[in-house]
């Protein structure tokens, strides 16, 4: 059931009664979507560069483009439970002494009806995975692994559902140079996909919106697709000076053929949701009006299976390709470590952070 406008005024004055401050990036979050639900898209001008708090309430706001009011509405009383009922996220991973056991920062986790819900929470920058973002995401999953829910789903807060590798990641550079930074980017590459190669429980990608690079790449490791018929699917990596990952050099053939999988891979063409659904990197797509609504029944009915027998289940659908893909995976980095040094990539990440080029 969609949120009713019942849910919505329950969960405002939820908002108020919470115990612990949710943090700035929460509540620009809660405003966004609170103003997306009552006024719909942004209308307002864009506040000067000084006036650094309306600055900031204008960008969440305006991040959520066109977003219908009933998406907002929905998201915003998701956002609210999930900050009123669930435990602390951190609590759902063991942490050892070396580990960090604040909450989450670029995640919102949530755990109800059977289903864990690692839902991306970088809006204004489209979901992008910064270097805490990708730790993050392995801890969390980590815990997924371990707690009591049937299904774990990966999904995206705004707009889109990830817009890939943050490229910003590699303008931190170290004092080895581009070469350190390369190897560190190799070693954070293989260890993210090794989470996705060996996650014991069915794991569901629900694609909100739009999907660039690494994000995408990762749906071959996925059980089940679902995807709004707003999404898309994008892998510019030859744009950028750089090489398929995620294992996708040999799922995507597989899934798809070779012709399909290199148009996308290495010509960079973009999908919309019913090609890549005809192409089979998404099992089903539904209308962006009744997505939410369908997703969610769908996998709570799900998530009343036998838990141990779903796990059962996938591990003997995907057990005998593990090895094959621990091996795809490092082979993947190893080209890719060589790409970030190459010029043709320098050059790209150059271009996107001087704004010269939109994807
Ligand atoms: C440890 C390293 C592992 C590496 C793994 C290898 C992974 C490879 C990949 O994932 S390759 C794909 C990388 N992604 C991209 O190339 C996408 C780049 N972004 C874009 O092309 C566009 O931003 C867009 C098409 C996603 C959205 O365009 P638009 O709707 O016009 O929005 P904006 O461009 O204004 O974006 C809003 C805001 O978000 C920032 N942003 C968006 N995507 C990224 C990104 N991938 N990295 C960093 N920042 C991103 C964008 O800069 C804007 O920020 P601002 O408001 O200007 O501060």
């Amino acid at each position: 059931m969609r949120a009713s406008q019942k849910d919505f005024e329950d969960a405002m004055n939820q908002v108020k009664l919470l115990k612990k401050d949710p943090g700035n990036e929460v509540k620009l979050k809660l405003y966004a979507l609170y103003k997306q639900a009552t006024e719909g898209p942004c209308n307002v001008p864009k506040p000067g560069v000084f006036d650094l708090v309306n600055k900031a309430k204008w960008d969440a706001w305006s991040t959520l483009g066109n977003l219908p009011k009933d998406s907002a509405r929905q998201n915003y009383v998701d956002l609210v439970s999930s900050l009123s009922s669930s435990p602390e996220p951190s609590s759902q991973v063991e942490p050892r002494a070396d580990e960090k056991p604040a909450g989450y920062e670029t995640l919102v986790v949530t755990s109800e009806d059977g289903i864990t819900k690692i839902m991306f929470n970088r809006p204004t920058k489209k979901n992008a995975i910064s270097t805490r973002m990708y730790e993050e995401i392995m801890l969390a999953l980590k815990a997924a692994s371990e707690d009591k829910s049937a299904l774990t789903v990966l999904t995206g807060i705004g707009d889109y559902y990830c817009s890939g590798n943050d490229l910003t990641n590699f303008t931190d550079i170290p004092p080895g140079g581009v070469e350190e930074k390369a190897k560190s980017s190799h070693i954070l590459l293989r260890n993210f996909v090794q989470c996705f190669i060996d996650f014991p429980k069915p794991l569901i990608a629900v694609v909100n919106g739009p999907a660039v690079g690494i994000s995408v790449t990762l749906l071959g490791l996925f059980d089940a697709v679902y995807a709004s018929d707003r999404a898309t699917f994008h892998t510019p990596f030859s744009a950028l000076g750089q090489s398929p990952e995620g294992c996708s050099s040999y799922t995507f053939p597989k899934i798809m053929g070779s012709a399909k999988a290199t148009e996308m891979l290495v010509f960079g063409k973009k999908l919309t949701a019913g090609e890549a659904c005809a192409q089979g990197l998404v099992t089903e797509v539904f209308p962006d009006s009744t997505f939410q609504r369908e997703v969610w029944t769908r996998l709570k009915a799900y998530a009343k299976l036998p838990a141990n027998t779903l796990r059962v289940s996938k591990n003997i659908i995907r057990s005998r390709e593990r090895e094959k893909l621990r091996a795809v995976n490092a082979e993947e980095c190893i080209t890719l470590e060589e790409r970030w040094q190459s010029e043709d990539c320098m050059n790209a990440i150059m271009n996107f952070l001087s704004r010269k080029a939109k994807l």
